[in-house]
């Protein structure tokens, strides 16, 4: 595997009885990119990234993550890897029961005799990286707005200073306003920890925002990777329609003049 790779998947097969959903898909993740991952509802991209983080099975293909094969890696080897990435869930997944600071420390209790002071320490400043305040930390969830938990969700997605963040439909559910602070987040996470994101979206101005690269999922696989620029020159009906429709240009005439993907 390239020493450049985050994420290398070769060959994957997903299906869930007849229902086939990646068929023999490849797909590469560079080291310190952010990879927006788009495709029509259906297609798979939350399958993919359960797959990749091993909550599904697949039937067949590989699977490297930061030079290790997960489907033949030992039980402690795959377990090392999995301390070296961070996944934040559409809806946050938090534990309605703990505060958010102990969701953050969830991941931390892991760390074999780190200090609950220190532990608190930490959580706190990953509240803080996240962009909450400092009074989130001792709100539960239910107390909080959906951007509040979206923040709150990947301030534990950091908790272990993770190489690699996936993010799951980061900006769904929020306003614009809302979804616009967290593509300013991400980026500055991504340009400032050095951190690897594989992000699932159908938000385009998050696409213009946020991404490095592209990847397509359509008709089983990864149809196409690239900069915004070449997604603007793919000749297939759903990336043409996506990427030059009347959504897609209200977000190209949003953009920044330094906005990325292209
Ligand atoms: N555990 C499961 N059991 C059976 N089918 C599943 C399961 N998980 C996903 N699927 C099916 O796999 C397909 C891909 O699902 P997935 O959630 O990855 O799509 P998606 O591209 O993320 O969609 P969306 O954009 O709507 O979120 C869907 O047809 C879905 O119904």
């Amino acid at each position: 595997m390239s020493e450049d790779l985050a994420i290398r998947v070769r060959g994957l097969v997903n299906r869930f009885g007849p229902h086939v959903v990646h068929d023999g898909l490849d797909l590469d993740v560079r080291r310190g990119e952010v990879l927006g991952i788009v495709g029509g509802s259906g297609t798979g991209k939350s399958v993919l990234l359960r797959s990749i983080v091993g909550l599904v099975k697949p039937a067949s293909g590989t699977i490297e993550v930061l030079g290790t094969d997960l489907r033949t890696a030992d039980p402690e080897t795959r377990r090392a890897i999995e301390l070296r990435w961070g996944v934040m869930f559409q809806d946050g997944a938090l534990f309605s029961s703990l505060t958010v600071r102990e969701n953050v420390e969830v991941p931390l209790r892991g760390i074999e005799g780190l200090d609950p002071d220190l532990r608190r320490a930490l959580a706190d400043m990953k509240i803080a990286l996240a962009g909450l305040p400092a009074k989130a930390a001792d709100n539960y969830p239910s107390e909080l707005s959906g951007g509040m938990r979206k923040r709150a969700g990947l301030a534990r997605a950091l908790a272990l200073d993770p190489e690699i963040v996936f993010l799951d439909e980061p900006t769904a559910g929020l306003d614009p306003i809302g979804a616009s602070a967290f593509d300013v987040l991400i980026r500055q996470l991504s340009q400032t920890l050095g951190l690897t994101v594989f992000l699932v979206t159908h938000d385009l101005d998050t696409l213009h925002a946020c991404c490095d690269r592209i990847a397509v999922l359509a008709e089983k696989k990864v149809l196409v990777t690239g900069t915004m620029a070449d997604m603007l020159q793919v000749d297939h009906p759903w990336v043409h329609e996506y990427f030059h429709g009347p959504r897609a240009r209200a977000a190209q005439d949003a953009r920044e003049p330094d906005g990325r993907a292209g």
